[in-house]
């Protein structure tokens, strides 16, 4: 019986993991746990045909993974027993899936290209989305143009993202992938971190004159933004000195108008959005606006294009080829019958390398969650922990444990058919370092193959076990419609697994307590008495930061 601290008195609402596929589905891994992957690729010649699927310039090649139609079929059952399609639709149609908050979950009525109305309280937010877009888009064609200029009349050179979590992982990891996209003059920054490094060496390099900041933050309280933001006000304005130049340097994307005009940013200048959109899925929203000005509007909307895409076919397609459900059910299949704990993110290529960074939040934050939508404890695994690099670098980090550690690690492999960079010799070296560990991971070497292949003794060290699953995704090219197509399979494929392990895939509680303790502590590492109020360990580490910084300011002054 599931661990609950509430039982639903009706069946129909257990999780899925608690109905009798669930029995299915751990009968079925009984039979194939043992089973390598050699042999099920050598049982199936048409495995790559069969365990493929392309959707536009996207193909995921699935065939190296621990299945059989089979088991196809019975995850399939899962799904439909967690009633994904109810759900889907839900969200869709903007029906307030986020519970705890009583908010829709609506990042797809943001590139909802085919305008349809989408409604939330009886009201289609269409006409606003397209607003934003349109005033984002006036916006960037100024700045970009260069008739936006600063308070001394010269175009803007730099602009500083001052953001974090969805507010800052996003637009910069997309920055990053659309390196070729870039307008020439403009360059983004972004600052995240309230380390005080991070901005100050960000403004070391800095021209106040041709500088803009966006100050990226949904609830606009965030502290780690909002002490970065009135620090680089401070640092503006002892440039500019009237503070009547803020208006042309400082700009806000928020769902929080008060806040911002009480930062003294003019409203004119801010960039709305709102509740229903989630901060790690928010950057199609206006916290994308650094990456309109970087690449220019039309290449933000090809973005959003390629994920509205990728939203059409996770509404459309059936299950059995239908990318994000079949991404999430191999998920879970490893999470929840094979036990792995983790998934790893290898993109081969050097424009996504802060792909797993973003996926981190997107995933973790969403489905790092032991407390079911009905309020229950889980008593099976939930999210797993997302972690990688760029490939070949990861190559000579840690693939070592991948290959030959006790552990079952699940892999993403990412890349482009065509190089960003035209360097094929290169690009050739990535692939086949790409295909080669994909390959390596399913087949393994033998004992007796190690001691053909002329290797020297000990030969035992040198075997590869195998049979570790990997996804292979390929995109034609790196390009705005790619990415976008990208972003959203991983998006959707967290959706279904919310709904599978039955979370709220759309609150993050968790982030919560640190915060409030830490507003607590602040004011009592500059407390003139000894603090005695937490545990002895914090109370200890308090009090010695406490002696040693007043030792320190003692020597220095
Ligand atoms: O955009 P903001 O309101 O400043 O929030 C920034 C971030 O804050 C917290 O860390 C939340 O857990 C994140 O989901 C959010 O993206």
């Amino acid at each position: 019986m599931p661990i609950t601290t509430e039982t639903p008195s009706n069946a129909d609402q257990l999780p899925a993991l608690h109905q009798p596929i669930h029995k299915a589905l751990q009968h079925h891994y009984q039979t194939l746990c043992d089973v390598h992957l050699r042999e099920l690729f050598a049982a199936e010649p048409q495995r790559f045909e069969h365990f493929s699927l392309q959707v536009d310039d996207l193909l995921l090649d699935y065939s190296k993974n621990r299945i059989t139609k089979e088991t196809l079929q019975l995850l399939i059952q899962l799904a439909e027993t967690a009633d994904v399609a109810g759900w889907r639709e839900r969200m869709f149609q903007g029906e307030k899936i986020n519970n705890t908050e009583q908010r829709a979950v609506l990042h797809t009525a943001l590139r909802n290209r085919s305008n349809t109305p989408v409604m939330v309280d009886g009201e289609n937010v269409m006409p606003a989305v397209n607003a934003v877009i349109e005033q984002m888009s006036a916006f960037a064609e100024r700045v970009r143009s260069g008739t936006w200029t600063g308070y001394t009349g010269k175009p803007i050179v730099d602009v500083v993202n001052v953001g974090i979590g969805g507010s800052d992982l996003g637009p910069h990891m997309v920055y990053q992938a659309l390196k070729a996209y870039r307008h020439p003059r403009l360059q983004m920054h972004y600052v995240s971190n309230v380390d005080g490094a991070h901005i100050v060496e960000k403004l070391e390099s800095l021209d106040p004159e041709t500088t803009l900041f966006i100050v990226a933050s949904k609830t606009f309280t965030t502290q780690e933004t909002m002490t970065n933001a009135h620090h680089a006000r401070h640092w503006f304005l002892q440039h500019a000195e009237d503070d009547t130049h803020i208006a042309k340097h400082f700009v806000a994307v928020s769902t929080n108008r008060e806040a911002v005009i009480g930062f003294g940013i003019d409203p004119d200048n801010m960039f709305g959005f709102w509740d229903w959109v989630g901060g790690r899925y928010s950057l199609w929203s206006a916290i994308g606006l650094s990456i309109v000005l970087a690449v220019g509007a039309d290449n933000f909307t090809a973005l959003l294009g390629g994920a509205h895409t990728m939203d059409q076919h996770f509404r459309e397609a059936p299950f059995e080829r239908n990318m994000p459900v079949i991404l999430a059910l191999l998920g879970v299949w490893y999470s929840n019958f094979f036990g792995a704990e983790s998934q790893a993110v290898l993109p081969y290529d050097h424009y996504l390398r802060s792909l797993p960074l973003y996926l981190q939040q997107a995933d973790m934050e969403s489905n790092g969650k032991s407390v079911d939508r009905n309020g229950c404890n889980v008593d099976y695994a939930t999210g797993p922990i997302i972690w990688g690099t760029s490939g070949i670098n990861g190559q000579h980090a840690f693939y070592q444990l991948i290959h030959q550690g006790t552990r079952l690690i699940p892999a993403d492999f990412i890349i482009s058919v065509t190089p960003p960079t035209g360097l094929h010799e290169q690009h050739d070296i990535l692939m086949a370092n790409f295909l080669a560990q994909t390959e390596a991971l399913m087949r393994g070497r033998t004992l007796e193959e190690t001691r053909d292949s002329g290797v020297a003794p000990p030969h035992a060290p040198k075997v590869f076990a195998g049979n570790h699953p990997s996804n292979a995704l390929l995109l034609k090219a790196l390009t705005p419609h790619s990415l976008g197509l990208l972003i959203a399979l991983y998006e959707h494929k967290i959706f279904v697994q919310g709904i599978i392990w039955n979370l709220n895939s759309y609150d993050q509680w968790g982030v919560e307590l640190g915060k409030q303790l830490a507003k607590c502590i602040q004011p009592e590492l500059n407390a003139a008495e000894t603090i005695t109020t937490h545990d002895a360990s914090t109370n200890g580490l308090i009090n010695y930061y406490r002696q040693q910084r007043a030792q320190q300011e003692q020597t220095q002054g």
